[in-house]
């Protein structure tokens, strides 16, 4: 696009910019809440809701509690919630097989929220990192992640969910040929409906390190995620895996982390036009609360600047922890 504007005075940009009536005419993006989708953590227990220190104002609430947290967000107008469990050492496995299990507690929460909020949109996390004794989202054979066998679990994995009533299964675990594999599994147990949000450019990033104390990974991992999430010096290859993950039958796809990946977000939604999402990622949101909290900056003004940078790089949707933050906010 090449704007046409005549010279000084006769284009004065500043005109455009004189109210917020005027402003408001002229604001080319709009953040809803339709676009957000809210990350929680669920646990084992009941009555349990548990302040994760690394994240303030986030919780790793038992099933129940997650009900009441689910029904909650519905009033304020949120539509989109993604589950992932937290699982102490002593419940995790080298062959992963809680990952699977139709009552872990991912399921059963799914299965409750499903019940007693029927309209709310539940995704999932496909990985073994959550169930894995050792944190890494495929399985470890002499010190290697192993692909296919990895990708044989997630399947069951997609298909535990599917069957507790997720609507979105949402593969986190950076395997290679995971998506065609979960689709035609979907497809073959009739569950054609379920759609999948393909972490499909999810960088090897030192931003997710607080998510890694919400769900009890950051004790088990063992070495780094490298040879599976990608090189953050890459931008080409985000496009490769995107194109990959699309013709495998993702519907939507996302990029990951989110504020300092922008760029990339941009590149996948003109490149493509899917449905393109970021995920504000857990040490995106710790670095504003902390700056928040020593008074150094205004936690809502960046909040929502934060969210609206998304939208203005074509991001159709957020996964965000502020989700909640922003309702309340918008619901004035
Ligand atoms: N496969 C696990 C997974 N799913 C979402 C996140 C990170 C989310 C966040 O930081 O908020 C991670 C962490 C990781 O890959 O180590």
């Amino acid at each position: 696009m090449r704007p046409q504007q005549a010279p000084f005075p006769a284009t004065r940009l500043r005109r455009t910019r004189q109210s917020e009536g005027v402003r408001a005419l002229v604001r080319e993006n709009a953040l809803s809440l339709g676009d957000l989708i809210w990350p929680v953590f669920v646990r084992s227990g009941e009555g349990v809701e548990e302040p994760v220190p690394s994240m303030p104002g986030v919780y790793r609430r038992s099933v129940d509690k997650l009900v009441d947290a689910a029904r909650e967000a519905s009033d304020l107008g949120i539509g989109a919630m993604c589950i992932f469990p937290y699982t102490g050492i002593e419940d995790r496995t080298e062959d992963c097989a809680g990952a699977w299990d139709p009552e872990n507690n991912a399921n059963r929460a799914l299965r409750a929220i499903r019940e007693a909020v029927p309209d709310m949109v539940l995704m999932t996390d496909v990985a073994l990192d959550t169930y894995n004794i050792n944190g890494h989202d495929g399985f470890v054979e002499d010190g290697i992640i192993v692909n296919d066998r990895t990708v044989e679990a997630l399947v069951k994995m997609a298909l535990a969910q599917a069957d507790a009533g997720a609507d979105i299964i949402g593969p986190s675990d950076m395997m290679d040929g995971r998506i065609a594999a979960i689709r035609a599994g979907l497809e073959g147990a009739r569950h054609s409906d379920v759609m999948i949000m393909s972490y499909a450019a999810k960088y090897a990033s030192a931003f997710y390190g607080p998510f890694r104390d919400a769900v009890g990974a950051s004790g088990a991992l063992t070495g780094d995620k490298k040879t599976y999430q990608m090189d953050y010096a890459n931008s080409n290859e985000a496009i490769r895996l995107i194109e990959r993950d699309l013709r495998e039958g993702a519907d939507m796809v996302m990029v990951k982390p989110g504020m300092p990946y922008l760029d990339i977000c941009h590149r996948v939604k003109s490149s493509f036009g899917a449905p393109t999402f970021a995920y504000q990622v857990s040490g995106e949101y710790s670095m504003v609360k902390a700056a928040a909290q020593n008074g150094w900056i205004d936690e809502d003004r960046v909040m929502m600047e934060s969210l609206m940078g998304f939208k203005r790089a074509g991001c159709d949707g957020v996964l965000t922890y502020f989700a909640p933050a922003v309702a309340r906010l918008m619901n004035g």
